[in-house]
């Protein structure tokens, strides 16, 4: 049976592999000279031009389609998800590893219908790593099926000083990186949606969980998510996680 979104994810990954050009021209600028104000203008300056440039494709093919932008919430747009399909998207993820050069940063985009995920699209710009789900179709990168890590042995002692611990700086990368069976887990508290809906397919789709904070069932919204590659890690580590609660991100806008 033909699928129906099809032609929308073919479109995300290929405005995502343009969008992930831009950034590693932007990332061209020579650093050494730069100060760190200026690298912090030049990210937030390449975010918004690569949020617009993926609005703006997505407006010409899909007039009807809906988004939800790291920018443009940042710009005083709502962030509420609907029933209507809508482009979730983190222009830069990891604005802060752009900034220091780290070589981890991501053009992340998911795409929701009714509610629920129905494809993502990270793009690892450094490393040339496209990252992609469909929902019930797999996981893959650069067309290779992502399957998660085996592992059920949880080395988790505290979190504070659990053995092995990682971060690639950006939710996306990390998620992918759960995904291709590279870590058992991720998790974190003050994330946005456009940071982890992407991911979130990708994680399931490569056969990983996903959980709130708590244990109960993932909220995109919530700002929190642990995401592992089995239900015994992941709640291996809700145990030792000390949660709080943060604003959502479909709270409404303070007048
Ligand atoms: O701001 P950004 O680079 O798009 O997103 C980043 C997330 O991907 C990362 O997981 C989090 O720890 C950072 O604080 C930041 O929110
Ligand atoms: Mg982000």
């Amino acid at each position: 049976m033909a699928d129906v979104w099809q032609s929308s994810m073919d479109h995300a990954v290929a405005v995502a592999r343009k969008a992930g050009e831009m950034v590693r021209g932007a990332l061209k600028d020579d650093r050494t000279v730069m100060t760190k104000s200026s690298a912090v203008d030049l990210v937030t300056q390449t975010d918004q031009k690569v949020e617009q440039l993926i609005i703006q494709s997505v407006k010409e093919k899909f007039p009807t389609h809906r988004f939800i932008g790291e920018e443009s919430v940042a710009a005083g747009e709502s962030c509420n998800l609907t029933d209507d399909p809508t482009w979730i998207i983190d222009p830069i993820d990891g604005t802060t590893n752009f900034v220091h050069a780290f070589p981890f940063v991501a053009v992340s985009i998911g795409f929701s219908v009714n509610k629920q995920v129905e494809f993502g699209v990270v793009y690892s710009c450094l490393e040339d790593k496209m990252f992609t789900a469909r929902r019930g179709r797999g996981a893959f990168c650069n067309g290779e099926p992502l399957q998660v890590s085996e592992q059920t042995d949880a080395l988790v002692t505290h979190l504070t000083c659990v053995f092995r611990v990682r971060g690639a700086g950006t939710a996306a990368i990390n998620m992918c990186l759960v995904a291709s069976g590279c870590a058992e887990a991720y998790y974190e508290i003050g994330i946005h949606v456009w940071d982890v809906a992407a991911g979130s397919l990708i994680v399931s789709e490569a056969g990983g969980v996903l959980l709130d904070v708590d244990g109960g069932d993932v909220d995109l919204m919530s700002r929190r998510i642990v995401a592992a590659n089995n239900r015994t890690i992941a709640e291996r580590i809700v145990k030792e996680i000390e949660s709080f609660t943060l604003q959502r991100d479909d709270a409404p806008l303070q007048s």
